[in-house]
């Protein structure tokens, strides 16, 4: 694991953003299209605010979510309002984006499209991780019934998971699924998220699900 500590969140989303656009940037080079996974929640909005307005040629970039909540697009709490709200725009507006939330009653329903939806685009060219103070990531709960199966290397692309922790149903990538990407960002922000990851350093990841994928992981951090 790489540890990165900056002077303050603007360094931290400024560099973070110049590295993802770069390594989206190599892969454009021998590729046709590059794919682009990220973390919803509140921490990554400087960092997409920052992503939207870089030059990129985003015509040729999929991106996707880690982990949606299953509520509807304009919902407060949905992950895709964020993207849309901070990052599927200016520049960006072309990027193609695949929803994870597709409407049906119930998240188990839209596995099956999810998956030959996002297949084409694995192994992920660039993927970044956000981590919650229980040690999930993406939508990788401690408490989930299904946490065995969804980090277990037959996992399926994705599956629908249901944790007290997470509060509404879930649809994540699985462990196998995020931990192929070619490069794995974690971005944290706050003494209370740092202290966290130090804990899960120790644990074992079906304690700690952020822990599967920290040895390949460059961490960002600021306070
Ligand atoms: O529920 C979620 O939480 C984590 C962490 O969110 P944050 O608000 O503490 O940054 C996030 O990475 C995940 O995508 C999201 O669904």
């Amino acid at each position: 694991m790489e540890f990165i500590e900056y002077p303050d969140r603007e360094m931290l989303s400024l560099s973070l953003a110049d590295r993802l656009a770069s390594e989206l940037g190599q892969s454009l080079r021998v590729n046709d299209r590059a794919s682009l996974c990220l973390p919803g929640g509140t921490t990554p909005v400087p960092v997409l605010e920052t992503l939207s307005g870089t030059d990129l040629d985003w015509d040729r970039v999929t991106v996707f979510l880690g982990d949606e909540r299953w509520v509807d697009g304009n919902h407060t709490r949905s992950n895709s309002r964020l993207l849309h709200r901070h990052l599927l725009k200016d520049k960006a507006a072309g990027a193609q984006y695949i929803d994870l939330y597709t409407g049906d009653a119930r998240p188990e329903e839209a596995q099956d499209k999810l998956i030959a939806a996002l297949k084409p685009h694995f192994p992920i060219t660039a993927t970044m991780l956000g981590m919650g103070n229980d040690m999930h990531t993406a939508s990788l709960f401690p408490d989930a019934a299904q946490l065995k199966d969804a980090m277990g290397s037959e996992a399926p692309l994705v599956m629908p998971i249901h944790a007290e922790g997470a509060g509404e149903p879930r649809i994540t990538l699985t462990r196998p699924a995020l931990e192929n990407s070619m490069n794995i960002h974690l971005l944290i922000m706050g003494p209370e998220k740092r202290e966290t990851l130090e804990r899960a350093v120790k644990l074992d990841p079906m304690q700690a699900p952020i822990r599967a994928f920290l040895d390949n992981a460059t961490v960002h951090w600021a306070e």
